[in-house]
């Protein structure tokens, strides 16, 4: 099973994806993506679900008209891990 970040380890995968920050209240990672509209909205989201499907690891989001809000933790472990890290690159690199 993937292991949680060390305080150390997250303050450094967290300085190489833009806009990404810690969650309050919880060991997560959190962005709010915003689009031009909903069809980019909703084109964002349906690449990053197969991305997440092929890594077997599931965000947590929200969409409201051209905001897609999307909370990463690693479940399995109760925490951030690499996994995140991860896929909040693979998000960032999607939204472009
Ligand atoms: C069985 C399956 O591999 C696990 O439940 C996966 C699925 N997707 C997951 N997604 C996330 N975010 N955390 C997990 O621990 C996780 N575990």
């Amino acid at each position: 099973m993937a292991e949680r970040l060390s305080a150390e380890a997250r303050k450094q995968a967290l300085g190489g994806i833009p806009g990404w920050t810690e969650v309050s209240g919880r060991d997560a990672i959190g962005k709010t993506f915003v689009f031009k509209d909903f069809n980019e909205a909703f084109g964002f989201m349906t690449r990053a679900a197969l991305v997440a499907e092929k890594m077997d690891h599931h965000p947590e989001w929200r969409n409201v008209y051209k905001t897609v809000e999307v909370v990463l933790s690693t479940h399995d472990a109760g925490g951030l891990t690499a996994r995140d890290i991860e896929l909040a690159k693979a998000m960032n690199a999607i939204a472009g």
